[in-house]
């Protein structure tokens, strides 16, 4: 026998959680349970504001038709919007047991604003230091001086940055001019430093800075491709659709000798755990890009391990299936 749920929850964010220049008051998504006898698997959608195509109303509306389709008739055909392809195709995982339980639980420590801040964290961090600074916030020369700074105090520590897209070719040439030469290839890679690809690849020829590609991924004209300079490209399984599709992109990254970074859209713990689980198993050898549990203000059913977060249980969600 067969049976389809599907909740809707809503968890508040820290205060001054910011993305695309909007703030994020809450986060919103749904649930997907499949029951079949026995067995049961989860999954998560949610669509993430000003990064996905489809609304959350838009998502709902095609998880509750997708569910009743699965719960009559076993249909399992994926959803054309990336979230709703992601969260089916997670709990289908589940249910069938093809989703390992060992989970990488080990997360680029992320550092927004202060570098103080993020000295104790990698400290404290065993084996393979690494974090992640978002760039192009403030001024280039501010971004250059924590880079340094983060690079001079931990001489193990090795840096993703993130640029989003902000710098125009002067503010990326004012930044990599105050990185220490000496420091460059303690940049495992800068994401998307300029507005334009062609801008970024130059931007890696001219300073020797590797680069990777986050937003590009989800362009019409996006080819994978090796390129000169260009070190990664960034998962964000949410965004990219079914974990066949992921795999695939996964697949294609590692032929062309590109590391591939499994990384967060800001899902809640459940689908969090479940990113752990699935970079333990496609990106064993890579730290995924995780550290985003502490913006919100709680967990949701799953507990991420070590989280001090109050974690809310099946009443604290809305059914709708
Ligand atoms: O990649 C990470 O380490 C954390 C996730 C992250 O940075 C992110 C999360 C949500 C939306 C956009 C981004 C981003 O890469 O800018
Ligand atoms: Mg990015």
């Amino acid at each position: 026998m067969r049976r389809a749920q599907v909740w809707r929850w809503q968890i508040p964010m820290d205060a001054g959680v910011v993305l695309r220049e909007r703030r994020l008051k809450t986060r919103d998504g749904l649930f997907l349970c499949l029951n079949n006898g026995e067995r049961e698997g989860w999954g998560e959608i949610a669509p993430l504001p000003g990064f996905s195509h489809e609304t959350l109303d838009v998502a709902q509306a095609e998880l509750l038709a997708w569910a009743q389709r699965w719960q009559q008739h076993g249909d399992n055909n994926m959803s054309a919007l990336p979230s709703v392809a992601f969260g089916t195709s997670c709990a289908l995982a589940e249910l069938y047991d093809e989703l390992p339980q060992t989970a990488d639980y080990r997360a680029a420590p992320l550092c927004t604003g202060d570098p103080d801040a993020l000295l104790p964290v990698l400290a404290a961090m065993p084996g393979e230091k690494v974090a992640k600074v978002k760039v192009g916030l403030y001024e280039a020369v501010r971004d250059g001086m924590v880079v340094n700074l983060l690079l001079e105090a931990i001489p193990d520590l090795r840096l993703r940055l993130d640029a989003n897209r902000a710098w125009t070719p002067l503010k990326a040439q004012q930044f990599a001019k105050y990185v220490n030469p000496a420091w460059r290839d303690r940049i495992a890679f800068l994401e998307e430093p300029c507005k334009t690809r062609e801008d970024s690849r130059a931007f890696a020829r001219d300073t020797g800075i590797a680069i990777a590609w986050d937003e590009s991924l989800r362009e019409a004209d996006f080819a994978f491709a090796a390129e000169p300079g260009l070190r990664a490209v960034v998962i964000k399984p949410t965004l990219t659709g079914s974990l066949q599709k992921v795999r695939e992109q996964i697949t294609t990254a590692h032929a062309l000798g590109l590391t591939a970074v499994i990384s967060s859209s800001i899902e809640s713990s459940l689908g969090l755990t479940q990113l752990a689980r699935l970079a333990a198993w496609l990106t064993p050898q890579t730290i995924p890009g995780l550290d985003t549990l502490n913006l919100m203000q709680a967990q949701l059913l799953r507990r991420w391990p070590g989280s001090a977060l109050p974690c809310l249980e099946k009443d604290a969600l809305e059914p709708l299936l």
